[in-house]
């Protein structure tokens, strides 16, 4: 996810002479390197030495560990930007200096592409300029969206997730137009092109997903024998459960690490 964020925001001006990479491993250092032309190091307390922004992309469970590691080599008006999923404004205020300022953030992986969409939740004692900086950051990676954090389980359940919702959409529709005789090639490009249309057309005439679904569904036509079908399997209400699991994990995961 890091990498993704990198690498929208690189794309739209952020210079990577201005970036400082953390690494496990010097060859993935020197991965990054050769495709961002960003420095990289092994050492994060020497990263965030002179840093403005401190983006912590590590799993939430190494979260902890990271924290206490630059902790007492941040300075003070370095602005700690959070992605973890589930872990609370409070627990970066557990594990880092008195008034450290945090910005707590979900973001999703077309953020890659410029096609993300990130919350933003500004820390208690966040001053508004470095809330500007970090959504200056994530301009490149796409949207933003200011929220308050008790939404944002629903937010990483919703936008933090659904890109790989999506990406299971496409393999099914791609899996049944093989099982039709289409190549996988083919079908899986006609998966593709299909969701990225329907995607640009929502977006670009702001109708209501019903009003869109009703134009393809022709009355006695094929369209809405296939919906149907996903209606009697289910597939609705398989959502919601599936995003109020995703939703339940976050909150569960803050109380487990928290
Ligand atoms: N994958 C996604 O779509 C999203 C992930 N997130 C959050 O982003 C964070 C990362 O998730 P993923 O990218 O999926 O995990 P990941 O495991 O792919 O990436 C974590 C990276 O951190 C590195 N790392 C671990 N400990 C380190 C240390 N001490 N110093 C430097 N690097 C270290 C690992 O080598 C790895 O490359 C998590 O907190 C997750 O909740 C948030 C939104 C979406
Ligand atoms: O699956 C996860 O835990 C992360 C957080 C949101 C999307 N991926």
């Amino acid at each position: 996810m890091a990498e993704a964020v990198l690498a929208g925001a690189l794309s739209s001006g952020l210079d990577p002479a201005d970036v400082v990479a953390t690494v496990r491993r010097e060859d993935r250092g020197a991965e990054l390197a050769e495709t961002y032309g960003v420095a990289t190091t092994t050492d994060n307390a020497a990263a965030v030495s002179d840093a403005r922004l401190v983006v912590v992309g590590v799993k939430p469970k190494d979260v902890a560990a990271v924290l206490d590691e630059i902790g007492p080599a941040l300075p003070a008006d370095a602005v700690v930007v959070s992605v973890a999923v589930g872990l609370p404004l409070s627990f970066y205020a557990r594990h880092l200096p008195a008034d450290q300022h945090v910005v707590r953030t979900m973001p999703n992986t077309p953020a890659q592409v410029g096609a993300g969409v990130t919350a933003v939740v500004p820390g208690p004692t966040t001053d508004e300029d470095d809330v500007a900086l970090v959504e200056a950051l994530l301009a490149g990676t796409g949207e933003t969206l200011r929220i308050t954090e008790k939404e944002i389980d629903a937010f990483g359940a919703l936008a933090g997730s659904g890109p790989a919702y999506v990406f299971y959409v496409v393999d099914a529709m791609a899996e049944a137009g093989v099982l039709m005789g289409l190549t996988r090639a083919v079908a899986r490009r006609l998966a593709v092109q299909t969701v990225l249309g329907a995607g640009t057309l929502l977006a670009r005439t702001g109708e209501h997903p019903v009003v869109l679904r009703e134009k393809v569904s022709s009355p006695g036509g094929t369209t809405i024998q296939a919906l149907r079908r996903l209606d009697d399997a289910g597939v609705r209400a398989s959502f919601v459960a599936a995003m109020e699991a995703a939703r339940d994990r976050s909150a569960e995961l803050g109380r487990e690490l928290g």
